[in-house]
């Protein structure tokens, strides 16, 4: 079988622990979530976003009082709804930007990534947030910006994370066979949407989560033993 060629790698959970975006980002974009409207409304960007937000919630009359009460509870729920996975990602810019927020990456994962990147695999990033928002996550670390080491991001506008056409997708853009991209993950019915679709897949089991056996991906605890070249 040919060699991985590239990594498509998840973000919470595999790169980035599940607390980092449930306890700080997600509270962070809630709770600015009013006042960045109120002051960004007339940027069409938002203006795009809420009224993407009103037409998935079926109600194009909705105030954007109502929308913004609606996209907070979309944010206890952890909708992956792309005009609020687009918010958030505004809202956490201004907080990386003012130093209140650092993206939390494991250093294995650091380690990892940097030693691939040297061995010429290319690295991608397939999220549920935003490409701006995994830009950022990546761009202001304790290691610094690691942007350079990727060669490209996907988020919800590909497709849901949890469909294998998604992978089929990101495989023909990258100009890949499927099976030469590796994809790491610890969400299971991610990884068999990928594995659907023909690409290998490495499940990332970190602790922070319980992820259910018997899915039969290969499991890792961390980057460190996970070597992309032998799987
Ligand atoms: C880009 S950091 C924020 C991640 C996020 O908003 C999210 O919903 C987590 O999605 P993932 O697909 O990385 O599990
Ligand atoms: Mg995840």
């Amino acid at each position: 079988m040919s060699p991985v060629r590239a990594v498509l790698t998840d973000i919470e959970g595999t790169t980035s622990s599940i607390s980092f975006v449930k306890d700080v980002l997600f509270p962070f974009a809630k709770r600015n979530l009013e006042v960045f409207v109120a002051t960004h409304r007339d940027a069409p960007q938002v203006r795009q976003c809420l009224d993407a937000a009103r037409e998935l919630a079926g109600d194009s009359s909705l105030s954007d009082d109502a929308t913004v009460a609606l996209l907070r509870k979309w944010i206890d729920e952890d909708r992956k709804a792309t005009p609020l996975k687009s918010l958030q990602g505004l809202i956490w810019e201004q907080g990386y930007a003012r130093g209140e927020l650092q993206g939390h990456v494991y250093p294995d994962a650091v380690e990892g990534l940097r030693a691939w990147h040297a061995k010429g695999l290319r690295l991608y990033v397939y999220s549920s947030g935003s490409v701006a928002a995994q830009k950022l996550i990546f761009g202001y670390t304790a290691w610094g910006d690691l942007t350079p080491l990727f060669s490209g991001y996907f988020d919800t506008t590909t497709g849901p994370k949890v469909e294998s056409p998604s992978y089929a997708r990101i495989a023909k853009d990258l100009g890949l066979p499927p099976h030469e991209v590796l994809f790491l993950s610890d969400s299971v019915a991610e990884l068999n949407a990928a594995r659907s679709a023909g690409l290998r897949t490495a499940c990332l089991d970190r602790g922070e989560a319980v992820i259910p056996a018997g899915h039969g991906h290969s499991t890792f605890h961390g980057f460190a033993s996970l070597d992309p070249f032998s799987l």
